[in-house]
């Protein structure tokens, strides 16, 4: 301990400035931060009132503010599906609605997960975390690479893959039940979109293909999901990046895929990495859209490796790990006095992400040692002057005998006390909507691609010539090469051709479903 104390007084004083950890805290204007505890967001279920699956039109000042509200224009759909509640009064023409989804708290407790590898199960990956996501936040799962954060989220989602092993547990408004299908969303980091569909069309497919129910009431959730992933001005925009067409910008393509997931009108929206390849104006325009659309009552719940200070300040709670430890979880402002009280300060001009990062990042042992010679004649290039295992240490200990760490258990026991509503499924399309969606989309995708299919089917044609003069040069009897020139043939136009139709990335979504 002896050692800690004496590394992080060392840590201190490398510091760039200001001596005493409070006063190292940055003011919440800089960095955008709300005071701590002031997240006035319903705390359990109990607290939401629009707990059932419906919409509730609220009134939006005019010039209210666009992330703290989010809006959609009247639609007549949002009336109909409210048909529960007392008829409320005609909006003027063109008025804007909030729309209230009812989320679910999630809560894990004491989370353990370990992976097998070839031969034996690995050491923990995650071990012992405790957390909770609560309706209408935001909730960040951050640390380095290959910290755990993508199999925490597996894990609390249940989308853990068969070769992991799970123990702790998860509650979803204090019940220990999986959640149905429908009722949660999960947004993977890589997905496959198809290229030859518009994004209104895209989101329509899916829709056809993941809900009950007739094709005119899908128009509503796609036309709701692409409003809330401010996705207005690419709606008739093909999606492109295949077969030379010019596809949609990264950050758009992401929100296409959350919004995938948003026709299901989920009560919990889990997503690996929002931010994975996007500049630094696309992530904040990403992550001001979820923030919108937290804001309407939904959970949501993420992976970060890295953010901007901007970015960091939108987040409500945070949950640092670092090689499977969680070295802490609680709001984010909270986080800086931790790492304020641990004695690493986040100077002064620095993002609290880099921050965080830089200090708990072990592969920056490697870089410092690597350019130890050149850090000699230049001074100090790194504001933390510290063993990272030391400081990763000394946080956790930190955490763990922390007021943080008590409140956090504190509130878990409180969202856990009492079982909630169980959160219902949405129900599936039928094999035969299935069977007739599949077909019309294959048959309007080939009528888009017919060029690059003839081109793709005329390049296997001299593939196949190549492939008969080689066998012919070869010695092999005619019927033969014949034989196996018209197999080649068949094989690869047969799967240029289900490539063309989208047909893998359907599967996939069916799968999925
Ligand atoms: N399916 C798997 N099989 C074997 N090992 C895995 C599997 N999934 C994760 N791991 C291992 O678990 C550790 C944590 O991986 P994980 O993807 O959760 O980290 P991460 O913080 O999300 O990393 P990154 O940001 O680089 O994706 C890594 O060492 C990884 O190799």
């Amino acid at each position: 301990m002896e050692e800690i104390q004496s590394q992080s007084d060392n840590y201190r004083s490398s510091s760039s400035s200001a001596s005493s950890p409070a006063s190292r805290v940055p003011s919440s204007n800089f960095f955008y931060l709300r005071k701590p505890g002031s997240l006035r967001q319903p705390i359990s279920f109990e607290d939401s009132p629009e707990w059932e699956d419906t919409d509730v039109e609220v009134r939006v000042e005019e010039g209210g503010d666009s992330i703290n509200a989010a809006t959609t224009p009247a639609s007549p759909s949002l009336s109909k599906l409210n048909s529960g509640s007392l008829p409320s009064p005609p909006l003027p023409e063109g008025a804007a609605v909030a729309r209230k989804i009812a989320g679910a708290s999630v809560v894990w407790k004491d989370l353990t997960v370990t992976i097998k590898g070839k031969r034996r199960y690995s050491d923990k990956v995650v071990k012992s975390s405790n957390g909770y996501a609560l309706p209408g936040t935001m909730t960040v799962i951050m640390g380095p690479a290959k910290s755990g954060k993508s199999t925490l989220l597996r894990a609390i989602a249940g989308r853990l893959p068969h070769s992991a092993r799970m123990y702790g547990e998860v509650f979803v408004n204090g019940a220990k039940s999986e959640m149905p299908y429908g009722s949660y969303g999960f947004v993977e980091r890589e997905t496959t979109l198809i290229g030859s569909l518009t994004v209104r069309e895209y989101l329509y497919y899916s829709a056809l293909l993941q809900l009950p129910g007739f094709f005119c009431q899908r128009k509503n959730v796609v036309e709701d999901a692409i409003h809330a992933m401010s996705l207005s001005d690419y709606a008739n925009k093909l999606i492109g990046g295949h077969c030379y067409m010019k596809g949609l910008p990264c950050g758009e393509r992401r929100r296409v895929r959350i919004a995938r997931e948003l026709v299901m009108r989920p009560h919990v929206l889990f997503i690996d990495e929002p931010l994975y390849h996007l500049d630094s104006v696309s992530a904040l325009l990403m992550m001001v859209t979820l923030k919108k659309l937290a804001s309407t009552g939904c959970t949501l719940l993420f992976t970060i490796n890295q953010s901007s200070t901007e970015v960091f300040g939108l987040f409500d709670r945070i949950c640092l790990l670092s090689n499977g430890n969680t070295l802490f979880f609680g709001e984010t402002l909270a986080c800086l006095q931790h790492f304020s009280n641990a004695g690493f300060p986040c100077p002064i001009m620095q993002s609290p992400s880099d921050h965080f990062l830089r200090a708990i990042n072990t592969d920056f042992d490697r870089i410092i040692a690597m350019c130890k010679s050149w850090q000699d004649d230049h001074g100090d290039f790194s504001s933390v002057n510290m063993d990272t295992a030391v400081a990763i240490r000394t946080l956790e200990a930190t955490y763990q005998s922390s007021a943080d760490a008590a409140a956090v258990e504190t509130m878990i026991l409180r969202l856990t006390e009492k079982e909630g509503p169980f959160l219902k499924s949405k129900g599936k399309a039928s094999s035969a909507t299935r069977v007739a969606v599949l077909t019309w989309r294959s048959l309007l995708i080939m009528s888009r691609e017919w060029k690059y299919y003839w081109l793709r089917l005329i390049l296997c044609m001299i593939l196949t010539l190549c492939v008969g003069t080689v066998f012919s040069g070869l010695g092999h009897s005619l019927s033969s090469v014949v034989t196996r020139v018209a197999a080649i043939f068949v094989f690869v136009s047969f799967n240029s051709l289900l490539n063309i139709a989208g047909v893998p990335a359907l599967m996939k979504e069916i799968k999925v479903s």
